[in-house]
């Protein structure tokens, strides 16, 4: 131990070596002045360099040096959470990144294959003091049962497993096991799948396996980002200190909310209305609402040029529509199309008013040929033309007729009308695409905020609705001095998300302006100014739509709908993903059935299957009730494996019980969590009786409840991907009957507990 403690200050007064020099690095950067434009910025980003160095070199300080292999010749290796070199030796490894392809014995030998390897020592520390060494010797001869194979570093897991839970996930990486590695490890391309029931790490794995990705490619992925999408804020605040510790910066994690950019949407609808808004036919839904957009006008519209009245009528745009639609341009671009039409038929009017001579056909009159009507050649024509084009009154009638549309505008437009949506409901080619009810059910009155299930259909529309000409763009700009206004926002905006990496200018009350984000799509935006505004690839991927994302990782990703993948595939087109789910846990009516049915439209039968088989968190007592209601979820679905048993029985008891359950369980729980869950419905009430039978104790409750708290109460949905030393469960039938899918958010609720669970109903 005391030789281990040695070597592991030795890092350490490294690792401070490291920390100095990049801070006097960042102070000389810092206080150089003056230069050229390009010296400046280069400066910029020396700072901003070293500053992130900084930081990965303090996240690493908890647990920097944790394992150590000895091989069966030559020195040992250590194995860390960063490498580290010899600098005054011959730039010799002190420690080795546990991603670097040499440390991979530590997580795969095993005593009937050792790779090599004498002994492998788990070191485990407090601060920068060694507290265990737990050895494992990879000889057959010398090891114990054959129970023990598959488990590497069996102390140091248990410890690991065991330990009181803080609210923040903690990595894993000083213990994964020969399973997990051979995912986080996978190669960098295809789609992956891994499936596996709650608590075998799906979630700890995806996140190691952004690290390890990042490690091995990082040219490629530093450059297009990575993307780690999960289900609501909570959990990503439950999950987001994972990758910081691992050293890792610069990934973005998001729920579906936020994958549109400009918008984050967080509003609140009945799952019902968020199902019918995930499913594929919303494609055509969009088309058809598009279309519609593209209008005749119910009573002829005269516009007045040079006192001369001209008539916009329904044959007239009707020809303009129809040579519009058919050039195969998306709405916005064909705008153009439209007005070029609509225009010239104005033209033919004009001529033929104004250019008639209205002594034509009479024998006394000029010296023009007789009967020929038009006086005028082609440069008048082409003056009339430039004058009806910039006529107010023409330009007022083409943004009725086939008006600029942001996907903002479409959507609200079209829930907000009740014609709107009875005309998209039906197909372009008259099948019924929603019942009237379902259409009736997507209502709702301007203003209220975006779901998350709204984000996927803006998507969906900009893609349908293509950009705007550059042109169109620029003269809007021109006229409004609010969007300007707005423009110069954003770009402050701009600078503060170098470090929020994310910008919201939703503009919800005025559905007329184009939105900041319309023109501010990051490929526009770096060509631009991307000298003055180095942003980072994940900071310009929050700002383009179009961003196509180098590695996508996806977890819970069993609720995803239909339209949400669609998206997701849009950002993703080199099919580049790790997707991470429990098809047993699907709550979301929205959500997935089956792996196959998920990827047939994108990549056929070209996806790999992974399975992680042992359940790390619940112990075998609990599993084994839990696995009683998956069993009716699916008869042939196994429950994961448990990694330990604790020899206590969940208790069973009747909600009457609450307050004296509480109490008893509040008085062992230490330093650890406490969760009550219960039916979504009842959870205000169910805080209100938790707070009166906890008064001593924090208890967290509502959207975003902070899960650092003692005591938090959710709902079974809320709950998806956490988890708590003790969890009591209240009311079950109630969880189960309150959705479609009650009984898949019940196997969710049981299956929280790290070490006590208790069902009250
Ligand atoms: N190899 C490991 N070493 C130590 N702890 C581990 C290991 N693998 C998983 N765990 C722990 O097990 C718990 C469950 O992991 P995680 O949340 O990733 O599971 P999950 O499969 O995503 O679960 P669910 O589907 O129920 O949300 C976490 O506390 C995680 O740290």
């Amino acid at each position: 131990m005391e030789a281990e403690q040695k070597y592991v200050s030795g890092l350490y007064d490294r690792l401070d070596e490291m920390r100095e020099l990049a801070e006097s690095r960042r102070s000389g950067a810092l206080a150089a002045t003056g230069g050229t434009p390009q010296a400046r910025s280069q400066r910029e980003s020396s700072v901003a360099m070293y500053s992130e160095q900084l930081a990965q070199l303090s996240a690493v300080e908890s647990g920097l040096c944790f394992g150590r292999l000895d091989p069966e010749t030559g020195a040992p290796l250590y194995i860390g959470r960063i490498g580290i070199f010899d600098e005054a030796g011959d730039y010799e490894p002190m420690l080795l990144d546990w991603r670097a392809p040499a440390s991979r014995p530590f997580y795969l030998a095993t005593a009937a294959d050792p790779l090599g390897i004498r002994r492998r020592r788990h070191i485990r520390s407090k601060g920068r003091t060694v507290i265990a060494l737990d050895d494992e010797v990879l000889d057959l001869s010398a090891a114990g049962s054959a129970a023990r194979e598959g488990l590497a570093g069996e102390a140091a897991l248990l410890a690991a497993v065991g330990a009181n839970r803080t609210g923040r996930m903690r990595d894993i990486v000083e213990t994964i096991q020969a399973e997990q590695d051979r995912i986080i490890r996978a190669d960098l391309n295809g789609v992956l799948v891994v499936q596996g029931g709650p608590g075998t790490g799906k979630t700890a794995v995806a996140l190691h396996r952004a690290a390890y990705l990042l490690y091995t490619h990082r040219r490629e992925l530093s450059t297009r980002a990575v993307l780690v999408l999960g289900p609501n804020p909570t959990f990503l605040r439950y999950i987001s200190h994972v990758l910081p510790s691992l050293a890792e910066t610069g990934v973005l994690l998001w729920t579906l909310g936020d994958l549109f950019p400009g918008v984050t949407a967080r509003g609140e609808e009945p799952e019902s209305v968020a199902a019918i808004k995930g499913r594929a036919t919303m494609v055509d839904v969009l088309t058809s609402a598009i279309a519609d957009r593209q209008e005749l006008p119910s009573e002829p519209i005269t516009v007045y040029v040079e006192r001369e009245p001209l008539t916009i009528d329904r044959d007239l745009v009707a020809v303009a529509r129809e040579r519009a639609r058919r050039s195969g341009k998306a709405h916005n671009e064909a705008r153009e199309v439209f007005e070029l039409a609509l225009v010239e038929g104005l033209v033919q009017q004009a001529a033929a008013i104004i250019g008639t001579d209205p002594f034509a056909d009479d024998p006394l009159g000029g010296d023009d040929a007789p009967g020929d009507p038009l006086l005028m050649g082609a440069a008048d024509l082409a003056d009339i033309r430039t004058e009806l084009a910039g006529d107010p009154g023409i330009r007022a009638a083409l943004d009725q007729l086939w008006p600029p549309l942001t996907p903002q505008r479409l959507l609200r437009d079209l829930y907000a009308s009740a014609d709107r949506l009875a005309a998209a409901r039906v197909g372009r080619d008259g099948t019924e695409l929603l019942t009237l009810a379902e259409a009736a059910a997507l209502a709702r009155p301007t203003g209220t905020p975006w779901t998350p299930a709204d984000a996927p259909l803006l998507d969906e529309a900009a893609e349908q609705l293509g950009e705007l000409p550059e042109a169109e763009v620029a003269a809007r700009t021109e006229a409004d001095k609010v969007r300007r206004s707005e423009l110069a926002y954003a770009e402050g905006a701009l600078e503060i998300a170098r470090g929020s990496a994310s910008i919201d200018v939703e503009d919800e009350d005025d559905p007329e302006l184009l939105l900041v984000t319309d023109l501010l799509d990051a490929s526009r935006l770096a060509d631009r100014q991307e000298d003055a505004l180095r942003l980072s690839a994940a900071e310009r991927a929050a700002l383009d739509r179009k961003w196509a994302f180098g590695h996508v990782i996806v977890d819970e990703a069993q609720e995803l709908s239909p339209m949400a993948w669609r998206v997701l595939m849009r950002r993703s087109p080199n099919r580049s993903m790790t997707v991470v789910g429990d098809i047993a846990q699907t709550g979301d009516p929205a959500g997935a059935a089956s792996w196959s049915e998920v990827f047939a439209p994108y990549v056929s039968e070209r996806w790999k299957l992974a399975e992680l088989t042992v359940n790390y968190r619940t112990p075998a007592e609990v599993m084994s009730l839990a696995g009683e209601v998956l069993a009716r979820i699916d008869p042939a679905a196994t429950p994961p494996r448990s990694v330990r048993s604790t020899g206590e029985q969940p208790i069973q008891a009747s909600l009457d019980q609450l307050g004296p359950v509480l109490a008893t369980e509040a008085a062992v729980l230490g330093e650890g969590r406490l969760a009550v869950i219960g039916p979504a419905g009842g959870v205000a009430r169910l805080a209100a009786d938790v707070r009166a039978a906890l008064p001593e104790l924090a208890v967290a409750v509502g959207d975003e409840p902070d899960l650092e708290s003692p005591v938090a109460v959710l709902s079974a949905r809320q709950a998806k991907g956490l988890e708590f030393d003790t969890v009591v469960v209240t009311d079950p039938d109630g969880i189960e009957a309150e959705s479609a899918r009650g009984l898949n958010d019940l196997y969710v609720a049981l299956t929280r507990a790290t070490q006590r669970l208790i069902v009250l109903r």
